[in-house]
């Protein structure tokens, strides 16, 4: 199998688009460690996991991406626990324009602490075995949704992190390839009350719902698939990959 032998962490693995790409990844052989501040949600996962994939394959570890002491304890855990790590899907994210700090903290913030505290254990220069790091952005990080700001500034941030990354660590032979998936919108608890969620923008919900309904619906196991394809085509470095109902499309950003 494509991933045999490949340790994996996922945050925010234990619900949505997180919980797609824990799955997708076991079966494409990778050892998975999820990472996320959903206790009961992630037993209930390994529960099902352990049932199909065994007990050896997989690894729970709370974590919340705001605490550089938890995500350097959870990545060290990983570790010593598999030898290694060898693909990070930066993936937990919230949408809460009320919260607008939080959304920063965890979407852009926490993206940028999993990546610089992975690389110590991925760097082929100090002693890793490079690999992937995958971060999960949104059509939201390419253009602008004007019911929630700022979860648009964070996204569009995950996209910039990322194509920079990619390109230092191109430049820098750290060995390790960094990509964005941008999904359009998928069935999740995150688009659950949007009302609720876009604060002081909640009077634009109808203009949200009515381009939800023009894009129509992802399920996550479709944004997983093109999880995988970013995970094992080693071409792709620096790219990002938008994912909408009608199919995926790498974009082209402009050359400067
Ligand atoms: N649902 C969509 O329409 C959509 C579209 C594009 C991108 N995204 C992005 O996909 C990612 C996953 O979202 P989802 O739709 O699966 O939502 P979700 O709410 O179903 O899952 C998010 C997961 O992240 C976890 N999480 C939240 N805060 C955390 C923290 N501080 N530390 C660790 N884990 C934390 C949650 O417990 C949950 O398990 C997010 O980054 C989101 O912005 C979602
Ligand atoms: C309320 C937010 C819910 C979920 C956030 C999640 O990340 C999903 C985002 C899904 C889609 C975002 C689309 C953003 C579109 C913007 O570029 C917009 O300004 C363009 C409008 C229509 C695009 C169609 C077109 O350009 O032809």
């Amino acid at each position: 199998m494509a991933l045999s032998g490949k340790v994996a962490v996922v945050t925010g693995g234990a619900m949505g688009i997180g919980r797609a790409i824990t799955e997708t990844l076991l079966q494409s052989g990778a050892t998975v460690v999820l990472l996320d501040v959903n206790e009961s949600a992630a037993k209930s996962l390994l529960d099902d996991l352990h049932k199909v994939y065994g007990r050896d394959r997989t690894l729970f570890l709370s974590c919340t991406v705001e605490s550089e002491e938890q995500v350097k304890a959870a990545l060290q855990k990983t570790v010593d626990t598999f030898g290694g790590i060898d693909i990070l899907c930066n993936n937990a994210g919230i949408l809460n324009e009320g919260e607008w700090e939080k959304t920063v903290s965890i979407n852009l913030l926490g993206v940028i602490r999993g990546t610089y505290v992975a690389l110590q254990h991925m760097n082929k220069l100090t002693g890793g075995r490079g690999g992937v790091v995958i971060n999960t952005a949104s059509m939201a990080g390419l253009g602008p949704l004007l019911s929630c700001p700022v979860y648009t500034a964070s996204k569009h941030g995950v996209v910039g992190f990322t194509r920079a990354m990619a390109a230092a660590s191109k430049a820098s032979d750290y060995g390790i390839r960094f990509n964005a998936v941008c999904p359009g919108f998928v069935q999740t608890d995150l688009i659950s009350n949007t009302k609720l969620k876009l604060g002081q923008f909640s009077h634009l919900e109808d203009a949200t719902n009515q381009l939800m309904a023009e894009m129509r619906m992802l399920a996550p196991s479709e944004v997983a698939a093109c999880v995988l394809e970013l995970a094992t085509d080693e071409t792709k470095n620096g790219e990002a990959l938008m994912v909408f109902a009608q199919g995926k499309q790498y974009v082209t950003f402009p050359t400067l």
